[in-house]
């Protein structure tokens, strides 16, 4: 494939509070991993209706989806929990109806953190509202004084995760209290803690290019080796843009 894919990326939100505007933003860690990995990010700030979500996916041939602040249980039938800091309503739609497109179209997605959740949760699977009370055995996944608390990871060898990391010690970064509980139908765990928190996930569907990871590749501490979770999202993104070509060929 001759041409750089656009790669869509969502964005935080902020609103407006007292002096202070709204803000839409997002960690540069994002725009520049896709940059490095030969794609063109395209920065998509909360959108409110499905028409403007259909134009937008209309224009990239693959999405990014970024950390952040919890999704709000209540949505999809749970209860609130008091560890649970949700995020701007206004992002959580956006982020919804973008993955639901997204999954209907079977567009190439990376979700991380929250994005990962989302894309578990959109497919039919659930989570853990808060590590500490489900999985008290678990270690730290979170550390309000070190934002980049890290820990180890065991990967599936025969997966995405598998081929970046290969074998030997694995570190990731870690900034979470929500974890995947129940993996959602057509998707498989790539790579765990050592503790068995899901880590990783990917899509085994033929026709869908999906894969979600907990941790963050795109952090300022990222090892050498997270790149190559971006780089490999990009090759599957040309994969499938060269795919759709053959078909119309
Ligand atoms: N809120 C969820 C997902 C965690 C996540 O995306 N963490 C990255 C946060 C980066 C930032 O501070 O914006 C959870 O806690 O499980």
């Amino acid at each position: 494939m001759s041409c750089k894919p656009l790669i869509g990326i969502n964005a935080d939100f902020r609103a407006a509070a007292r002096s202070v505007p709204a803000y839409a933003y997002l960690a540069s860690g994002y725009f520049q991993s896709i940059l490095k990995a030969g794609g063109v990010p395209v920065v998509v700030p909360p959108l409110d209706d499905l028409d403007s979500v259909h134009a937008l996916l209309q224009g990239v041939h693959g999405f990014v989806f970024i950390g952040g602040g919890d999704l709000d249980p209540r949505n999809d039938g749970f209860m609130l929990h008091p560890s649970v800091r949700p995020l701007d309503p206004a992002r959580e739609s956006s982020d919804r109806m973008l993955m639901n497109e997204v999954a209907e179209r079977r567009m190439p997605v990376l979700g991380i953190g929250t994005g990962m959740q989302l894309l578990n949760i959109q497919q039919g699977g659930n989570l853990f509202l808060d590590i500490k009370e489900d999985l008290p055995n678990a270690v730290p996944h979170f550390d309000a004084q070190d934002a980049n608390h890290r820990h180890t990871l065991d990967v599936v060898s025969d997966s995405l995760v598998g081929r970046v990391y290969g074998d030997g010690e694995i570190r990731v970064s870690s900034r979470h209290h929500m974890a995947i509980d129940e993996v959602a139908p057509g998707f498989r765990v790539t790579a765990r803690c050592p503790d068995g928190v899901i880590e990783a996930i990917e899509s085994e569907m033929m026709d869908w290019f999906a894969i979600g990871t907990q941790f963050h590749p795109e952090c300022s501490a990222a090892s050498a080796l997270d790149i190559r979770i971006f780089e490999e999202f990009v090759d599957g993104v040309k994969e499938s843009m060269d795919q759709r070509l053959r078909l119309v060929a």
